[in-house]
């Protein structure tokens, strides 16, 4: 794999559209309607290289199943996690084979979508004639015109979100198939993929394609150069027309390529291959290790298993040696078991055991709620310098936001499977827009006189199965109004960096 060469502020990790259903069993067969916990939804999220990234909110909303649909220890519901610790050109050429195959469904669905939309706009056209008809009449406009009228609307907003959808198709095709193109050691093919793939982020070919316009001009050289492509089958139509032709636009699509990894893409053993550098510290240090392992055995499974060092060699033991120092664990402790350590020290070896692998991004799950207080300043301490000296990038997942506040760069604040707060940690404690974290801060105990009272947040966390409409938190919050129950708040960037879902975070620096 090629060294990483991201430079601070770069994303490390992209998110978009993050989803994660869990489906529930059905109470008899006859039950047609399949339920779902909908833990995580639609959570947008860019990690940065060399930050620390605090995920707050009450137990269930959703933190530890975002963090492992991140590192695909449960596969997302929908949406993408694009990693740019390794580049795409790393990956084996099934990863580039596969998004190749799968470009022809990106422009099925297009096509659909715009078709869909074609007929609205013919019905409202139609429409419209008659509802000018009426007004030229200077007849009494009946309650036929206003129905008349309302569907114009209606057809105008489909017709336009059909539209939207169809490009969101093709850029998405263009995004994951232009990452395909810039391979040197394939540049023979580098040409013709180029011109044979980059059509599909253009409207052109939806437009052409339902004309009847396409051009089979290269097809068949495009064919054969697929089929060379390990054993791909080639496909009936590609398009291709003068544009691509053109380095202008070639440019253009090679600076939307995309250079991370979709690893919500990757088949299994793609997967085990990043796994090394994604990894996942756990809250609980008593269940995450395995008793009948010694330290060693623990922290050099899987370093044996990515091939990093032979198992029984020297070389092994005086690796596992280090780490273990780097940890803060006695040489002496090798042979020992698990159960024979303090909760600290076995939290201390999980960590070695995820940093032996030499990762770039770990996500600590609620890694020391479990612990006593004095103990866990110090792990904290640790995982803060282990940070540094190697250069990593952590996920810190808690339902405590004073644990969070003092080592977080940045903070996101998820409420019942959604982010409804992220920003700068100073900004977060010093100006927090939502009325929920607002809520969280006012239930930190401290000594400052002047931070305010506690603000009680009536009721229970609702069900996420069947979450109350528009916003999910109006249940609970001082600010709702009716607009609440019926329209979604907007996720929007307030200030540089700091996003926020509420129709009134206006209000919530005025809230008691
Ligand atoms: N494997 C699973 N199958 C079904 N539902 C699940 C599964 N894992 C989590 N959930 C549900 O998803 C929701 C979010 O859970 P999650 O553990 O991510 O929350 P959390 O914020 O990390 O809370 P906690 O700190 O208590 O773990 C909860 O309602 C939970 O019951």
């Amino acid at each position: 794999m090629a060294k990483n060469s991201l430079s601070k502020q770069e994303p490390l990790l992209i998110m978009n559209k993050l989803k994660k259903f869990f489906p529930l069993k059905r109470n008899s067969f006859f039950d047609k309607n399949q339920i779902y916990v909908r833990a995580v939804e639609d959570v947008n999220l860019r990690i940065i290289k060399g930050e620390t990234f605090g995920l707050v909110g009450e137990s269930g909303c959703g933190k530890s199943t975002l963090g492992r649909v991140i590192l695909q220890l449960y596969p997302p519901t929908s949406g993408s996690a694009v990693y740019y610790g390794s580049r795409v050109e790393d990956m084996d050429l099934n990863y580039i084979v596969k998004e190749i195959e799968k470009l022809p469904k990106y422009q099925e669905h297009a096509i659909k979508c715009y078709q869909k939309s074609v007929k609205y706009d013919e019905e409202l056209v139609s429409l419209k004639k008659e509802i000018d008809a009426i007004e030229k009449s200077k007849e009494m406009p009946d309650k036929n015109y206003e129905k008349k009228q309302k569907r114009v609307e209606k057809l105008a907003y489909l017709s336009r979100e059909q539209k939207k959808e169809a490009s969101r198709q093709l850029r998405e095709g263009s995004r994951t198939v232009g990452s395909l193109i810039l391979e040197e050691n394939i540049e023979q093919i580098r040409d013709l993929l180029l011109k044979a793939t980059v059509l599909f982020g253009h409207n052109s070919v939806i437009f052409s394609g339902l004309e009847g316009k396409y051009s089979d001009k290269y097809s068949e050289e495009v064919k054969s150069l697929f089929e060379k492509v390990r054993g791909f089958k080639g496909q009936k139509t590609l398009a291709i027309t003068e544009r691509t032709l053109d380095p202008k636009y070639q440019a253009k699509l090679e600076k939307n390529r995309e250079t991370g990894i979709n690893l919500t893409r990757l088949d299994d053993e793609e997967m085990r291959n990043l796994r090394r550098k994604l990894q996942i510290i756990f809250q609980d240090p008593y269940s995450s290790l395995d008793s009948r392992m010694t330290v060693g055995q623990i922290i050099g499974e899987a370093v044996v298993e990515h091939g990093m060092y032979k198992k029984g060699s020297k070389e092994l033991e005086t690796y596992i040696l280090e780490t273990m120092s780097k940890c803060g664990l006695d040489g002496y402790m090798l042979h020992r078991f698990p159960h024979q350590f303090s909760g600290g020290q076995r939290q201390r070896i999980g960590i070695a055991r995820a940093l032996a692998l030499k990762p770039e991004f770990v996500v600590c799950d609620e890694a020391v709620s479990a612990l006593d207080v004095s103990i866990q300043s110090q792990i904290i301490n640790l995982l803060m310098e282990l940070k540094e000296q190697e250069d990593l990038t952590y996920l810190f997942i808690s339902h405590d936001l004073s644990v969070i506040k003092h080592i977080s760069d940045r903070i996101g604040v998820m409420y019942l499977g959604n982010m409804v707060e992220l920003g700068p940690s100073a900004e977060i404690y010093a100006d927090p827009l939502h009325p929920y974290t607002k809520a969280l801060l006012s239930a930190i105990p401290t000594t400052d006189e002047i931070k305010g009272t506690r603000i009680i947040l009536e009721g229970d966390i609702p069900s996420n199965i069947f979450p109350p409409s528009g916003c999910k938190f109006r249940t609970r919050c001082p600010l709702a109004t009716d607009k609440c129950a019926k329209v979604v708040p907007e996720y929007r960037e307030i200030n540089p960096g700091h996003f926020v879902a509420c129709h009134y975070y206006e209000k919530t620096k005025d809230m008691k």
